[in-house]
């Protein structure tokens, strides 16, 4: 799914209400309605609602649901925040529409703002896509009064103050809402770490806009959603025989850090790889090959570490269709030795996770060595060390985007909705996953997961949208069996399920 800017949006409105066509009075309508749909298959009639509305066209969503929802035997107040002379012309229809049936108040300085109470409702339309300044004055206060409130919060297409797809300055007023409710497409802030307080819980509701416009409008930032991954799964033809999946090669674990490799191996084969060997340190052998006897074991020659100097003879690495490193291997001289030799000798998209990313980032000659099209799967502090602090959310995407083309690496940069850099310069945002995951191993799990993937003929970027989907909705399942708080990371291999 796509994600456009707020001129976009502003365009894809008017394109649409010109193409359908529809008057603009039957789209606010139209968008009124269906957040009034998703309202009340939650909320029952015994829940007061007071709806905050500004002057512009988000003011005017809020006094069109204010009569949906009035005329639905709703118990409503409706406030209007008068902080400037003019009002949209939409605006003005709804409020002729809502006086017609039901009192409106108008806040013009603190004395107007009601007391908020207990188990009462706050939808917030006072400012949505228009937004051009920081808040400020009676609507800051406003603001104020809403998030110190007990009530449940709602924001009507976008918190009230936050900028959809460029940074806030700091100390700004913004509502920090319990669900938001958009229309039709998501927008970039709602999947930033630094802005979940101004998103909340976040759904969208489809208001027929222009499908045709928004497929040939460009953009380089994506959502994905289960739809589109279908299209990505390849179904298992009936002749197939483990050959046809490929033999991936796992580098892994160090002494104390043997569960990342079994972690690694076991998601690797739970993702359908043909064939796996796992490289590690001598002191691991009997580890791995019991804790994972489906995989073949090549024992490296140095006790605790991966020195790159195998035990046994082992095949030249063109016999491997997929390699991942970093698991657990942690980032002793030697191990940088071996990480250079095989970063150096690899000819195909490799996938490079943890300690190997920190070995690079130490070593950043390494950088160019990397083969074209791997995947670097970061947490933002492993990515801060292979780049720069950044200054905000915005400015991360930015650094993201321009280190993914610049070397021609698919990034997944992890974290809620993680982000996935292509080498083309597009970014799409992971729809699944949940705060359970975030503990030791799940990373792991990921490695092992893109490396199966790569084996069997995925093509890097579609295998970071496919692993990092599946990897979150793995964990949605576990989280749903178990809670989030108990879920482990080997939950998530044990919860994958590919079809
Ligand atoms: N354009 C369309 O066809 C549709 C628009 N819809 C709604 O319209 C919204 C956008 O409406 P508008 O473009 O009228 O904009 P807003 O309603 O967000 O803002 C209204 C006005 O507030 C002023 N303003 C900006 N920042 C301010 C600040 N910090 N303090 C005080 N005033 C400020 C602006 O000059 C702007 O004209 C969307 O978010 C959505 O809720 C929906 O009805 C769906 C259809
Ligand atoms: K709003």
């Amino acid at each position: 799914m796509k994600i456009l800017s707020v001129e976009q949006t502003r365009t894809l409105d008017q394109y649409t209400i010109e193409h359908e066509p529809i008057a603009p009075i039957n789209l606010m309508e139209r968008a009124a309605q269906a957040f009034t749909d998703w309202y009340t298959a939650r909320f029952d009639k015994s829940r007061p609602v007071r709806i905050f509305c500004g002057l512009g066209n988000n003011g005017g969503d809020g006094l069109a649901i204010a009569r949906l929802l009035t005329q639905l035997e709703y118990s409503v107040q409706t406030y209007v925040v008068r902080y400037a002379p003019r009002e949209s012309e939409d605006f003005m229809h709804n409020h002729r529409r809502l006086k017609l049936i039901s009192s409106i108040t108008y806040i013009e300085n603190e004395r107007d703002i009601p007391v908020i109470r207990n188990r009462e409702v706050a939808i917030d339309a006072i400012l949505g896509l228009g937004l051009s300044r920081t808040t400020e004055g009676i609507v800051q206060s406003v603001i104020d009064a809403i998030n110190h409130s007990p009530a449940t919060v709602i924001a009507v297409d976008i918190a009230s103050g936050l900028f959809a797809d460029t940074a806030n300055g700091p100390n700004s007023t913004i509502i920090q809402p319990d669900y938001t409710v958009t229309f039709h497409l998501p927008k970039l802030a709602f999947l930033q770490p630094t802005l979940g307080l101004y998103v909340g819980e976040w759904h969208w509701v489809d208001i027929g806009l222009s499908r045709a416009f928004i497929e040939r409008t460009p953009t380089t930032y994506f959502y994905t959603t289960e739809k589109e991954v279908r299209h990505l799964l390849r179904p298992r033809n009936r002749f197939s025989h483990k050959g046809s999946f490929g033999h991936a090669l796992l580098l892994v674990g160090s002494y104390g850090k043997m569960g990342a490799g079994v972690l690694a191996s076991r998601a690797c084969l739970r993702s359908g790889v043909g064939l796996l060997t796992v490289q590690v340190p001598r002191c691991g052998y009997e580890i791995l090959q019991t804790t994972v006897p489906e995989a073949m074991c090549q024992p490296d020659g140095h006790l605790h570490i991966l020195s790159g100097q195998p035990d046994l003879e082992a095949p030249e690495l063109s016999t491997y269709s997929a390699i991942g490193v970093g698991p657990g291997i942690g980032t002793a001289p030697e191990t940088l030795a071996m990480l250079r030799k095989l970063l150096s000798e690899a000819q195909k998209p490799m996938v490079i996770d943890a300690d190997a990313i920190n070995l690079i980032a130490k070593n950043r000659d390494l950088i160019d060595k990397i083969p074209k099209n791997s995947i670097l799967t970061p947490h933002p502090k492993e990515f801060e060390r292979l780049t720069r602090r950044w200054t905000s959310d915005y400015d991360k995407l930015g650094i993201l985007r321009d280190f993914a083309q610049r070397n021609r690496f698919v990034v997944v940069l992890k974290g809620a909705h993680t982000a996935i850099a292509t080498p083309d310069g597009t970014t799409h945002f992971n729809s699944t996953g949940n705060p359970g995951m975030s503990t030791g191993g799940t990373g792991d799990v990921l490695t092992g997961i893109l490396t199966a993937l790569i084996a069997q003929g995925y093509d890097p970027v579609e295998a970071a949208v496919l692993g990092v989907f599946e990897h979150g909705r793995a964990g949605d399942r576990a989280a749903q069996n178990r809670g989030q708080i108990g879920l482990m990371a080997s939950d998530i291999t044990d919860s994958l399920r590919w079809d």
